[in-house]
């Protein structure tokens, strides 16, 4: 018997981040929106834990106790005093160190999809609890949809998402850690006020309407300077994809993956192809927007 569970990426359509916290974290108001792009876990019986992982990223992939499916395992059988004992199968589909949530999302769905193999039946509370353990964008993966995280961004509100957005992803060359886009990002703000974050409202308006231009006026992300900063040659890429007629282009989150919004899935083909013959980055992909959170397939 075994248990397969899918969770989809993210991007931040705002991430305002405040200033840095005695504990090291930053306070964020997080606009998350799900996207269709998704890694699928699977859960099967096994003498003593095990991670594998297949996918065009696999290699970069700790298969170790600090992969975030095997903390997510460890968690759970802990809590609940059994043994770990389980195979966990990653298929990889969300860029590594892309600032996706993609490990994120594989810390969702072990969390899932080992409570199903083992019948723990832990309450939705005791869930989101383990994943804010586990790391501040993991419940959000579990969640999916919209939604407002507060805190270091692991307090969510569900935010209403009122028709479906297209976009396109251009992966870079390589990936940007992100407690050293944070850590940018203080350095860059040194010696200036950093206000406290707050939610747009008309970027929440403009999810709840379905509203591409709307909300393409309103994406905001704190971090970008941060992630150009370590990263110049997203400029270029940033560049392309508003010249092939994106209505918003920003980085994703932490970075480096740059997301493009734009009207329907006609213009994402043009994005997406303009950017792949533009030469300013690994892959493209286009994707729709809000995807359910983890789900056992
Ligand atoms: C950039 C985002 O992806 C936006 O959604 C998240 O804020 C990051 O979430 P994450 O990868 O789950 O991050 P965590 O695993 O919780 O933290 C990794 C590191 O990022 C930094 N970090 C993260 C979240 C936060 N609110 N403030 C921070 O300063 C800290 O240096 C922390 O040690
Ligand atoms: N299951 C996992 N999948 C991918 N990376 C993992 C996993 N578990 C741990 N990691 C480690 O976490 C690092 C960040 O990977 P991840 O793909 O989660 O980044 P990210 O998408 O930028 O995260 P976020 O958007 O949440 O900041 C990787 O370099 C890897 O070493």
């Amino acid at each position: 018997m075994s248990v397969t569970v899918r969770v989809p990426a993210k991007v931040n359509v705002q991430l305002a981040v405040g200033a840095a916290r005695p504990d090291g974290f930053h306070d964020l108001a997080n606009v998350f929106l799900a996207v269709g792009l998704y890694d699928e876990v699977t859960a099967a019986p096994a003498d003593e834990l095990r991670i594998t992982c297949a996918g065009p990223d696999a290699a970069q992939v700790p298969l170790d106790r600090t992969n975030l499916a095997a903390r997510a395992a460890l968690a759970l059988a802990a809590r609940h005093g059994r043994e770990p004992a389980v195979h966990l199968h990653i298929a990889k589909d969300i860029p590594v160190a892309g600032g996706m949530a993609g490990g994120s999302a594989d810390g969702a769905g072990a969390l899932l999809a080992c409570d199903a193999l083992w019948g723990t039946g832990a309450s939705r509370e005791e869930l989101l609890e383990i994943c804010a353990e586990l790391g501040s964008d993991v419940p959000f993966s579990l969640v999916g949809g919209a939604a407002l995280g507060t805190g270091r961004g692991e307090r969510l509100t569900p935010l209403e998402v009122g028709g479906t957005f297209h976009w396109v992803f251009a992966m870079a060359e390589r990936g940007l850690s992100t407690p050293a886009v944070f850590r940018e990002f203080d350095r860059l703000g040194q010696g200036r006020e950093i206000p406290e974050p707050v939610a747009s409202q008309p970027l929440i308006d403009a999810l709840a309407k379905g509203d591409a231009d709307a909300l393409a006026a309103a994406v905001s992300n704190d971090l970008q300077p941060a992630a150009l900063s370590l990263f110049p040659e997203l400029d270029r890429t940033l560049a392309a994809g508003r010249a092939a007629g994106a209505l918003a282009a920003l980085v994703s989150g932490s970075g480096p993956t740059t997301a493009f919004l734009v009207r329907d899935a006609e213009s994402a083909a043009r994005v997406a192809r303009e950017l792949r013959a533009s030469g300013t980055c690994r892959t493209v992909r286009t994707a729709t927007a809000p995807a359910p959170g983890a789900t056992v397939l």
